[in-house]
C-alpha cells in the first residue's frame, strides 16, 4: 500500500465529463490498495474568468495601501475556483460509493506568509488528512490557497491567501512533503515533459526523466507544466515526483532529485535560499565592445571559438544605449587565452574595440530557492559592495548567479558571501550541477522553452563603481518585483549597462522604482520594452561539451533573428528575441538540436476550443 498525492490541473477537470474520469482514476488507484490525497485546480480557465470579472468592476489601484486593500478580496476570489471543483470531485467520487471529504486550504491548513496573491506556504498540518485517511476516506484538497499565518501570534489567521498562479502544483508537493506521501503525481493534458511546449512544436519529444535542476531552469523559463516552486519543494524534502496525462495510462515523466531531503517541514518555502558559493580563478575575460548588432555576430564569433575547441563559459550580451551597436563579453580558461585571442581578432567583426584581461575571478552563489526572490540577487550585490569589491560582469540563471570580479578581490569576496548567507564554500566543480544519469546516452540540450510574459528593461550610464547593481535591484526588491537574466557587461568605459527582464505586469512599476531613483543614483535612462521574448535552451550535460550555444546562435541566425541579450549558465543558455519571431526561434532551436519525435503530441483540452 502506498500514500499518493495525485494533482489535476485545470485542464484535466475542466466540465462533468472530466471529473468523472479523475473519479475513475482516483478510485482504481485506491481499489489497488493506496491511500489517496487529490489535489485540484479550478476548472478549465476559471482562474482567467474570475480575474476578468475583478478588472471589469474595479480600477488600477494607486497607492500602496490601495493595492494591499484590492490584493486581499482578489484572494477571497480566486480561492472561489478551486473550491467549486474540490466539492464536486468529491460528490463523484461518494456518489460512486468511495468516501471522500473536500477540504480548502483553510480547513486543512495549509499556513503561508501574510502576503496576499503570491503566498509562500510554510507549513502545512497532516494531522487532519492523516485522520481522514485513516477513516477510509479520500481527501480533496483545493490546491493554490491557503491560509495566512498572524505575525503578531505566531498562530494561523483567517485570511485566505492563494499562493501566485499555477500555484496549486506547489500546493500538492507541499502537502506530499507534509504527510510524508510515497510519491507526488502531477496529471495534465500531456504526457509528460516534453523538449518543448507541443502548443507550438506538436512533434516535441517526451522526457522519461529530467533532473530537478533542469526542471526548474525549465519552469521557470516558460514551461508551464510545472510550476517552479513545486519543483523547489520536491527537491528539498526529496518528494518523488511526476507529470503524467490523466487522459492517458502511460507512466509519464520522472523528476529525479538524487539529494536526500534536508527541507524543515515547518518552513516548507522559506527554508535556505542559497546553497553555496564558489570561486573560480581560473578565467579570463573577453569583451567585445560596440560590435554592430545583427544577426549572425554572436554566432560568427563562438562558432569560431568552438571550432578551436575553446570551452566558453559565461556569455553575456547587454544592450547598449547607442542603436545599432551591442557589446559581448565571454570566459575561458586561462590556458585558452592566447588562442582564443587570436580567434577572436582575427574574425574582424567591426568592434570599436576589443579588450582582454586575465586577472579575474568568477564568483557564484546557487540555490533553488532564490526563483522568485529578487532579495537574493540584491543581497549578493550589496555584501561585495560593502567589501569595496566592484563587480565587472554579471549573468543570472534561475538557480544561479555569477559575478566575474578582480582575481585580488577573490578571497575578500568568498568571506563577504559567506558571511551573507551562512553558506559553505565548495570547490568549483562540486558546486556543478547534478547531471542526468546516463551521461553518455544523454543529449546534451534536453528542453527549449519560450517565455513570452517578459519585457526588458535597460539602465543606461552606470557609474562603474562598487554598490550600483546592488542599489538599482534594491529600488526593485522594495516593490517585491522579480527579476531574472541580470546582465552586467563591462566596459572600458567608466559607466555600464544593467539590464535585466521582469515580468510584462511589473514593468511599469519597475519603471516608475528606478525612474525615481536616477538623479539620486547618478545614472542615466531607464528604457523599456515590452515587445520582447525570451527563448532559451536547458541541457544538464551542457557543460561537457563545447559549441553549444554557438549551435542555438547559428540556428537564429540562419533565420535571420537578431539576438538582443545574451546570458549562461553552466546548465542554460537564454537569449531575447524580438516578441514576433519568438516562436520562429522556439522552432528553429528546437530542429537544430534535433529533439523532435517521429510523431505529434496531442494535447486534448487544446483540441476542445
Ligand atoms: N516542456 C513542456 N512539456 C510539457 N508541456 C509543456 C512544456 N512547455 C509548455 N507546456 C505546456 O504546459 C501545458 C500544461 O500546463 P497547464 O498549466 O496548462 O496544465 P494544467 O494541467 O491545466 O494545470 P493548472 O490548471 O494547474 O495550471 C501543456 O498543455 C503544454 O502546452
Ligand atoms: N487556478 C490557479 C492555480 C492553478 O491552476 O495552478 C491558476 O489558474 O493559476
Amino acid at each position: 500500500m502506498a500514500l499518493i498525492v495525485q494533482k489535476y490541473g485545470g485542464s484535466s477537470v475542466a466540465d462533468a465529463d472530466r471529473i468523472k474520469a479523475v473519479r475513475d482514476r482516483i478510485k482504481r488507484t485506491v481499489d489497488l490498495g493506496n491511500q489517496v490525497v487529490v489535489v485540484v485546480s479550478a476548472m478549465g480557465k476559471t482562474t482567467d474568468g474570475l480575474v476578468a470579472l475583478a478588472e471589469s468592476v474595479s480600477t488600477t489601484a494607486q497607492t500602496l495601501s490601495e493595492i494591499a486593500a484590492k490584493e486581499r478580496e482578489m484572494d477571497l476570489l480566486l480561492a472561489t475556483g478551486e473550491q467549486v471543483t474540490i466539492a464536486t470531485l468529491s460528490m463523484a467520487l461518494q456518489a460512486a460509493g468511495q468516501p471522500a471529504i473536500a477540504m480548502n486550504g483553510s480547513q486543512v491548513r495549509v499556513v503561508t506568509e501574510p502576503n496576499h496573491t503570491r503566498a509562500r506556504i510554510l507549513y502545512v498540518e497532516p494531522e487532519r488528512i492523516k485522520t481522514e485517511l485513516g477513516l477510509g476516506k479520500v481527501v480533496v484538497i483545493a490546491g493554490f490557497q491557503g491560509v495566512a499565518i498572524d505575525p503578531a501570534t505566531g498562530l494561523p489567521s483567517t485570511e485566505i491567501t492563494t499562493l501566485g498562479r499555477g500555484g496549486s502544483d506547489t500546493s500538492a508537493v507541499a502537502i506530499a512533503a507534509a504527510i510524508e506521501a510515497d510519491i507526488c503525481e502531477i496529471y495534465t493534458d500531456v504526457p509528460g515533459i516534453l523538449t518543448t511546449d507541443p502548443r507550438i512544436v506538436p512533434k516535441a519529444q517526451m522526457l522519461a526523466e529530467i533532473t530537478c535542476d533542469e526542471m526548474l531552469e525549465l519552469a521557470s523559463l516558460g514551461a508551464k507544466v510545472l510550476h517552479p516552486r513545486s519543483v523547489e519543494i520536491a527537491r528539498n524534502f526529496g518528494v518523488k515526483m511526476c507529470v503524467r496525462s490523466s487522459w492517458l495510462d502511460d507512466a509519464g515523466t520522472v523528476i529525479t532529485s538524487p539529494r536526500i531531503g534536508t527541507g524543515n517541514l515547518q518552513s516548507l518555502e522559506v527554508s535556505r535560499f542559497v546553497e553555496n558559493v564558489s570561486i573560480d580563478y581560473d578565467q579570463v575575460k573577453i569583451a567585445l565592445l560596440q560590435i554592430p548588432d545583427h544577426p549572425g555576430i554572436a554566432s560568427q564569433l563562438f562558432q569560431s571559438l568552438a571550432a578551436q575547441g575553446i570551452n566558453v563559459d559565461l556569455i553575456i550580451q547587454a544592450v547598449q544605449e547607442t542603436e545599432g551597436v551591442n557589446d559581448i563579453a565571454f570566459t575561458i580558461p586561462q590556458n585558452q587565452l592566447k588562442l582564443a585571442e587570436v580567434v577572436t581578432r582575427g574574425l574582424e567583426l567591426g568592434a570599436s574595440l576589443i579588450t582582454v584581461d586575465a586577472n579575474v575571478a568568477k564568483i557564484s552563489i546557487m540555490g533553488v530557492g532564490m526563483i522568485g526572490r529578487p532579495g537574493v540577487a540584491a543581497q549578493m550585490f550589496t555584501a561585495l559592495a560593502e567589501a569595496g569589491i566592484n563587480i565587472q560582469m554579471i549573468s543570472t540563471s534561475e538557480i544561479k548567479i555569477s559575478c566575474v570580479i578582480a582575481a585580488s578581490d577573490g578571497s575578500a569576496a568568498i568571506a563577504a558571501i559567506q558571511k551573507a548567507f551562512d553558506v559553505p564554500v565548495s570547490s568549483h566543480q562540486a558546486c556543478e550541477m547534478e547531471t542526468t544519469a546516463s551521461i553518455a546516452d544523454s543529449l546534451p540540450v534536453r528542453g527549449v522553452a519560450l517565455d513570452r510574459n517578459r519585457a526588458r528593461i535597460a539602465v543606461q550610464k552606470v557609474p562603474d563603481r562598487p554598490g550600483m547593481a546592488a542599489k538599482i535591484l534594491e529600488q526593485l526588491v522594495e516593490q517585491n518585483i522579480s527579476l531574472d537574466m541580470i546582465v552586467q557587461s563591462q566596459s572600458d568605459r567608466d559607466v555600464n549597462e544593467i539590464a535585466f527582464t521582469v515580468a510584462i505586469a511589473d514593468l511599469a512599476k519597475a519603471e516608475t522604482a528606478l525612474k525615481q531613483y536616477a538623479s539620486v543614483l547618478g545614472y542615466g535612462e531607464v528604457s523599456c520594452d515590452a515587445e520582447i521574448s525570451k527563448v532559451s535552451i536547458v541541457g544538464a550535460n551542457m557543460i561537457h561539451q563545447s559549441g553549444i550555444a554557438a549551435q542555438m546562435f547559428s540556428a537564429l541566425a540562419d533565420a535571420n533573428i537578431n539576438i538582443e541579450m545574451i546570458a549562461t549558465s553552466e546548465i542554460k543558455v537564454s537569449c531575447v528575441v524580438r516578441d514576433h519571431q519568438a516562436e520562429q526561434a522556439l522552432k528553429v532551436i528546437h530542429q537544430t538540436f534535433n529533439l523532435a519525435g517521429d510523431h505529434a503530441i496531442e494535447v486534448p483540452s487544446a483540441l476542445k476550443k
